[in-house]
């Protein structure tokens, strides 16, 4: 379980969480949804240790991770595309696993490749892919370090049907050993990954649309 407690976090004048406490199971995945704005990032980001709240404690099985502990067993995998754009995917996975202690071995970084469909890609730069084709390497990149918890920021936004199902499957099937969490503002994938759909804010829009089609959520 990760858990939030009497959470607050402000930007300059503006509260985007007020003693917000919630709590999120480590069995599956779960989707947090909610207008734009609304915190979704700023929560992902607080979970990942990347912003810190400025009251309130998060618990990841009933204890405080160090920074160092969340690096190692977090993998974050953010909304804009962070790889070197000069370098190829090859080069980038090694840039990338240089930086980290332990990391998973070639034979699964191939495997996901596959699983992927841009094993092809291998020696291109990354400038010259598809913006879908980045974020699929940008996805692997964030499972690099073993994760037990792997959180990703709208990570099919912009992409075609066929990579969204390809990413969908691979996150389907880490769910069944580490902790995934996910924002998104597609319907289909609210549909797809039903296990805990957390939703953030008061818009009725969200609520009734989730009530109409039977989904259970949790609000925050
Ligand atoms: N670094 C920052 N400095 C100042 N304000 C910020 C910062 N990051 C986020 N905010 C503000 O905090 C609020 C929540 O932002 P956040 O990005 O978490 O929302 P979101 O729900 O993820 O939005 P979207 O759906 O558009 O991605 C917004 O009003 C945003 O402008």
């Amino acid at each position: 379980m990760i858990t939030l407690q009497n959470v607050t976090k402000h930007y300059r004048k503006k509260a985007v969480y007020e003693k917000c406490s919630l709590e999120i199971p480590t069995a599956g995945m779960t989707l947090f949804i909610g207008q734009n704005g609304i915190g979704k990032s700023t929560l992902l980001k607080m979970i990942a240790g990347i912003e810190k709240p400025d009251a309130g404690t998060i618990l990841y099985d009933g204890v405080q991770w160090s920074a160092n502990e969340r690096k190692k067993r977090i993998g974050y995998v953010p909304q804009e595309i962070a790889l070197w754009e000069h370098m190829t995917v090859d080069e980038n996975l090694a840039f990338f696993k240089g930086l980290l202690k332990e990391t998973i071995d070639d034979e699964l970084i191939a495997y996901y490749l596959k699983k992927l469909s841009i094993e092809q890609e291998r020696k291109t730069v990354v400038k010259k892919l598809s913006g879908g084709t980045q974020r699929k390497v940008n996805l692997i990149i964030g499972l690099l370090a073993k994760p037990t918890i792997l959180i990703l920021d709208e990570p099919t936004v912009g992409i075609d049907l066929k990579s969204r199902t390809e990413i969908q499957h691979v996150l389907h099937e880490l769910s069944a050993t580490c902790t995934v969490l996910l924002t998104t503002h597609l319907l289909d994938e609210i549909e797809a990954f039903t296990d805990n759909i957390v939703l953030i804010g008061e818009d009725t829009f969200y609520r009734d649309m989730l009530e109409e089609k039977n989904i259970a959520y949790t609000k925050l």
